[in-house]
């Protein structure tokens, strides 16, 4: 490896969607055309790298991620609304190619890529096209994210070279998921049913209705808030305000207090994220949440599946809603028929490079 540069190219230059561009995939003769590049020696390891603008490469042919050299990780960043994750090819393998201490050190905002989560596309399992991992950036392993199902669904289509509607099965750890990539470039995510029992989410906390947990006290740092528990794969806590003020503003809580506090409840033996949610009508919900394993994010994709579920057990809002998130909004639609829950949103690519792990 001595001599030999690595290259990160931080923007997409043309501001287009790189599913768009997925004819050239992720070649770098497209993308170091005007990039500024980051240079640094692989020997670096986190730790510190220089900055250099170089001249376009002209002469390589194959595309960035089919580079194999070991020690180097190439990925691929996507945001679904701010949500952000390292994608990476695993498709080879069904064991991770980054483990979670060094997912740690990768989602890391100023010593590493900086993200919400690393994601790996694998071989499909039980008859489905893939499988999908994931590691929060705290290096814990939830069992579904929604927004980074609609990025992984992007990236497999580039990688794939495909282009126009596209749907694929994807196994998680929440079971089959499928998402449709539109012709707009939207993904509408299948989310499957929401899980509503108690012991199921999980969380201590009774049941009430019909054996689902809704609008149930839970103390936090002694305030009585109301409480409605939905796991889509993984488990939220969604509330709509306390038992003495129904009506939440959500730009007024101070989250990254409160936040941990509701992660780490003692009712929640899994922890549990946490959406605070105003209603503005209803088909048009105001949210910000609080992840488990990642904090304060712009986006949850199965946290709003979450909130029009819990919004709906609790008579707020109709089974199709808008939500809006800090990074923006989400159609979310539960299904009277199937008992489905549909998210539509966007996922873009950033940028993609290469990191020494
Ligand atoms: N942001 C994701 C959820 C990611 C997993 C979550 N932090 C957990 O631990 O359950 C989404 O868009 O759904």
């Amino acid at each position: 490896m001595a001599g030999t540069s690595i290259s990160i190219a931080l923007s997409n230059p043309t501001r287009r969607p790189l599913a768009s561009l997925s004819s050239r995939r992720f070649s770098p003769d497209f993308y170091s055309s005007s990039s500024v590049r980051f240079l640094y020696r692989p020997s670096f390891r986190f730790s510190t790298f220089r900055m250099s603008v170089e001249a376009p490469e002209k002469s390589q042919k194959t595309s960035f991620l089919d580079r194999k050299e070991s020690g180097v990780l190439h990925f691929v960043k996507y945001h679904g609304l701010g949500n952000d994750f390292i994608l990476v090819d695993n498709r080879s393998s069904l064991e991770p190619r980054v483990t979670p201490e060094q997912a740690v050190k990768l989602c890391d905002r100023n010593f590493g890529i900086g993200a919400d989560g690393v994601i790996f596309a694998m071989p499909g399992i039980n008859g489905t096209d893939y499988s999908m991992r994931i590691f929060n950036s705290d290096g814990s392993e939830p069992e579904m994210c929604g927004n980074g199902v609609r990025c992984f669904a992007r990236f497999v289509a580039d990688l794939e070279n495909l282009h126009g509607t596209q749907s694929f099965t994807i196994h998680t750890g929440a079971g089959l998921i499928v998402p449709e990539i539109r012709e707009d470039g939207k993904v509408k995510v299948n989310m499957g049913q929401p899980i509503l029992t108690a012991a199921d989410i999980p969380t201590k906390l009774p049941d009430t209705k019909n054996g689902v947990v809704v609008q149930e006290k839970l103390v936090v740092d002694g305030i009585s808030w109301k409480v409605t528990c939905v796991s889509m794969g993984n488990p939220h806590c969604v509330t709509f305000g306390t038992e003495h003020s129904e009506a939440l503003q959500v730009d007024d809580l101070n989250l990254r207090e409160i936040g941990p506090r509701f992660e780490h409840h003692e009712m929640f033996p899994s922890r549990t994220n946490t959406e605070f949610v105003e209603v503005i009508s209803r088909t048009h919900l105001k949210m910000r949440v609080w992840e488990r394993g990642a904090g304060a994010t712009l986006a949850c994709g199965t946290g709003a599946c979450a909130v029009v579920v819990a919004a709906v057990l609790e008579g707020r809002a109709e089974r199709s809603c808008t939500v809006d998130l800090p990074g923006g909004p989400l159609e979310i639609e539960w299904s009277e028929e199937d008992n489905l829950v549909y998210m539509t949103g966007p996922a873009e690519a950033v940028f993609y490079g290469s990191i020494p792990i």
